[in-house]
């Protein structure tokens, strides 16, 4: 399985990462969302590299114009909460693609807080078959909300290719995929591999709760 880690180059990813770490940074909930955003849009761009193209004529007002325009037919599909600005960025660049959602949460089921299970409770998508499937989340912790919103989604369509896109990925969420998505049409990307998961399955040295850091505590 292909892996893209793009803070392997330096690029000014590192300047919206060192941002997002910063706890101070991390008051203002609106610059936070926003480097999610600007991740979202930066990464969308390297991923519209792999698509494939086909060459049309545009017609100027002087002439015609062949350029080679992308023939896939991408959808978005995010993981609520902490996924929805990353989406916007990932719109922002592809913004002829389709739209899907889904929500997760995590919630601890023991006493010591240092097991999850995670819940799906919404889903929202267009037919997923043969198309460019983009699931947008920026947190792959251990990776089973990432599992568990792949298999929402593809309970309405097969897609050609799924492009599995982070901010922070832990080396074990990154296993997890490797072990749940289908080998061979699936391309992990992200701006990030940290160091690992604490106890309480958050990564280190990672950001915190980014759903709490986009948009408050829940309850
Ligand atoms: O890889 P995992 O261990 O499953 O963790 C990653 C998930 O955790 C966060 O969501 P959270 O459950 O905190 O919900 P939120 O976005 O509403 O805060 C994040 O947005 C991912 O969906
Ligand atoms: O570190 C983590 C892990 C999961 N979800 C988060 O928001 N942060
Ligand atoms: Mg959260």
């Amino acid at each position: 399985m292909k892996i893209i880690n793009l803070s392997e180059k330096n690029s000014i990813i590192n300047r919206y990462l060192a941002e997002m770490r910063d706890c101070d940074y991390q008051k203002n909930r609106l610059l936070f969302r926003n480097n999610i955003k600007r991740i979202g849009e930066y990464e969308a761009f390297e991923i519209s590299k792999t698509l494939d193209y086909e060459a049309k004529d545009v017609t100027t007002p002087l002439g015609v114009a062949r350029v080679n325009l992308p023939t896939d037919q991408v959808v978005i599909g995010t993981i609520f909460r902490a996924g929805l600005p990353f989406h916007e960025g990932f719109l922002n660049i592809f913004d002829h693609s389709g739209n899907a959602f889904v929500s997760a949460y995590r919630e601890y089921t023991n006493e010591e807080h240092t097991e999850i299970g995670v819940h799906i409770e919404y889903l929202a998508t267009p037919d997923l078959t043969d198309k460019t499937l983009i699931i947008a989340d920026p947190m792959l912790a251990t990776g089973i909300s990432m599992e568990m919103g792949m298999k929402a989604f593809i309970t309405k369509g097969n897609p050609k290719h799924i492009h599995v896109a982070c901010v922070l990925a832990a080396p074990e969420g990154i296993e997890h995929i490797k072990n749940t998505f289908p080998e061979g049409k699936t391309t992990i990307w992200c701006a990030s591999i940290d160091e690992g998961l604490n106890e309480h399955k958050y990564i280190v040295p990672g950001f915190g709760d980014a759903g709490d850091l986009c948009y408050g505590n829940k309850l």
